[in-house]
């Protein structure tokens, strides 16, 4: 910034050069000695305005990216704290939007705007002082002109802010729509719904192209009307000074100097005014940024959380994702520590939504969960997940080895650790296929595996976190019967290890060895028993049971 002001300030001398050129010339003075006085005097300044610049802007550049890499940085610590259920559809367009492009945003305020504006002020300031000082009548004239950008960048602030935040809102969900056309781009091309076919994605550009159109038309009058404002203090200060002229009160040199300056200040002060209004646009995104960092955190406290079994118990539940529809409705079940209870019912009778309320990834409207008699109400769900591992349908792999991909659950992992649990969970022979064994890429999430190697790779997690708690989500569903009965072996190995499992199911033959079957419907247990209880009561259970093909 300090550099910025001194090259402004230098800039100042080019005026006073200018001024002795025309006084020299007009007193026929301007001879071989003085071209070479002035023209030395402009290149140094120049010559040291140029170090100037180059430092200031490489400073600022190199402030700016280190700024920008350490706020990515926090916002991506910010993210662990958020709690899950924020990364909604909307908020993840918002929260990339926020990281890419607001952050970007934000780094050019640091590298260019502020220097800028501030050079630019400098040089304002410098210019209504010599015409002060030449012409107090045209001073005052074009301090007028200099006080109009107050009331001009009030009125567009205003105007920024309303359809400034709009465009800001339109690019979060057009980044949004773009990242779900492009993951789901398979899906849209078998159905025909890609490129120009596609209306969401079509109607989002559109949004955005009309947002943005918006925002630019309603700058523009006002910036027309600033200009046009100052545009008028360049005649009238020429009339002044004609005046002056005429009247004797100044010579020829004034009379050309003053008449130059006036043209000068309007350029810089309409560049303010641009810069200035970039500047309050840009803002939004740091509102942005601040705003991810004051969201809301999960709840966090240092309380310990080592209950000395791991049964589960939920007593009188009650959860809704919103107010429309009551989906656990005074839920009371308990799980016993080692023992595997499985979760059967319609679908949408909220059997996974029983797995996110243990896992903390949603709270209960009412009710208690206690694991091993602790109301987890009271702990962090980092200490709880701490204690629990998850295997579902939709394994996320990263595009890494499947050596690192297992080990994601235990750095610490050796080998042979890893090995061993690959065994266990029917992977190790997949893996031995190909040449590369452990070491070989998965591919973006896993898509060099078909699905029921990544569950067992999944399950393999599972095994070599060796959490007390296991919740298994439908983890047998879509597969064919080869990589379900090895899947299902799998889960039985992970069964025999003394965990409290809580098992989704759809297909019944895996939930019979259950210790506990609980039956849902429409957010109710409606039965709970062994399998053969429930066989006896010739309830739902009995007639689903009856009905599954697979038995
Ligand atoms: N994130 C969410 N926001 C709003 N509603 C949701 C959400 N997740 C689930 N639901 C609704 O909650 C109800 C229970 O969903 P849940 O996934 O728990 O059912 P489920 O029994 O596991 O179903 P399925 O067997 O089909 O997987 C459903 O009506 C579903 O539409």
């Amino acid at each position: 910034m300090a550099l910025f002001i001194l090259e402004g300030l230098l800039s100042g001398i080019n005026f006073t050069i200018i001024f002795f050129i025309i006084k020299d010339v007009l007193d026929l003075n301007f001879n071989y000695n003085q071209i070479l006085k002035y023209s030395s005097i402009l290149a140094l300044v120049y010559l040291i305005r140029n170090f100037l610049y180059r430092r200031a802007y490489t400073y600022g550049q190199y402030a700016g990216s280190d700024i920008s890499r350490n706020i990515r940085l926090n916002l991506g610590n910010k993210f662990k704290e958020i709690p899950l259920f924020n990364f909604t559809k909307r908020k993840t367009g918002k929260y990339i939007n926020t990281v890419t492009n607001d952050v970007d945003s934000y780094e050019n305020i640091l590298t260019h705007k502020y220097g800028d504006i501030l050079k630019n002020l400098v040089l304002v300031i410098m210019l209504l002082i010599y015409m002060f000082k030449f012409n107090k009548d045209v001073g005052i004239v074009s301090l007028v002109g200099g006080l109009l950008l107050i009331p001009s960048l009030y009125i567009s602030f205003k105007i920024v802010n309303k359809h400034g935040k709009n465009k800001n809102l339109a690019q979060s969900d057009n980044t949004d729509n773009i990242v779900e056309y492009i993951t789901g781009i398979k899906t849209l091309r078998i159905y025909g719904q890609d490129g120009v076919n596609n209306n969401m994605i079509i109607n989002s550009m559109k949004n955005y192209s009309d947002v943005s159109f918006k925002y630019e038309i309603n700058i523009l009058p006002m910036a027309g009307i600033f200009n046009i404002l100052i545009g008028l203090c360049i005649p009238v200060s020429i009339y002044i000074v004609g005046l002056s002229y005429i009247n004797r009160e100044i010579d020829i040199k004034m009379a050309i100097m003053i008449s130059t300056l006036p043209i000068f200040l309007n350029k810089l002060l309409n560049t303010l005014y641009i810069s200035l209004t970039g500047y309050k646009n840009l803002k939004i995104s740091r509102n942005n940024i601040e705003s991810i960092f004051n969201e809301k955190e999960e709840f966090k406290n240092n309380k310990s959380f080592n209950p000395k079994v791991f049964d589960l118990e939920f007593e009188n539940v009650n959860f809704s994702y919103d107010d429309s529809k009551k989906v656990c409705d005074k839920l009371s079940f308990k799980g016993e520590h080692g023992k595997l209870t499985a979760i059967v019912g319609s679908s949408g009778a909220g059997k996974s939504t029983i797995l996110n309320l243990i896992s903390k990834l949603h709270v209960p409207d009412s009710g208690s969960i206690k694991i091993g008699g602790i109301d987890i109400e009271g702990i962090s769900s980092e200490k709880i997940l701490d204690k629990i591992s998850m295997v579902d349908q939709n394994t996320f792999l990263f595009n890494d080895t499947i050596k690192n991909n297992i080990k994601i659950a235990k750095p610490t992992a050796t080998d042979q650790e890893i090995i061993e649990v690959s065994k266990l969970s029917n992977c190790h022979d997949f893996i031995m296929e190909e040449k590369d064994g452990y070491n070989r890429l998965v591919g973006e999430n896993g898509n060099r595996l078909s699905g029921g190697q990544r569950q067992r790779i999944s399950i393999a997690r599972t095994l070599l976190k060796d959490n007390p708690i296991v919740l298994l989500d439908e983890a047998t569903a879509s597969l064919d019967i080869e990589n379900e009965l090895l899947v299902k072996e799998a889960i039985m190995n992970l069964i025999s290890k003394n965990k409290t499992i809580f098992m989704v199911a759809h297909t019944l033959p895996i939930v019979k060895n259950a210790d506990r079957i609980l039956v849902m419907n429409n957010g109710k247990i409606i039965e709970s028993g062994t399998h053969e209880d429930l066989m006896k009561l010739k309830g739902k259970y009995y007639s689903m049971y009856l009905a599954d093909k697979s038995n």
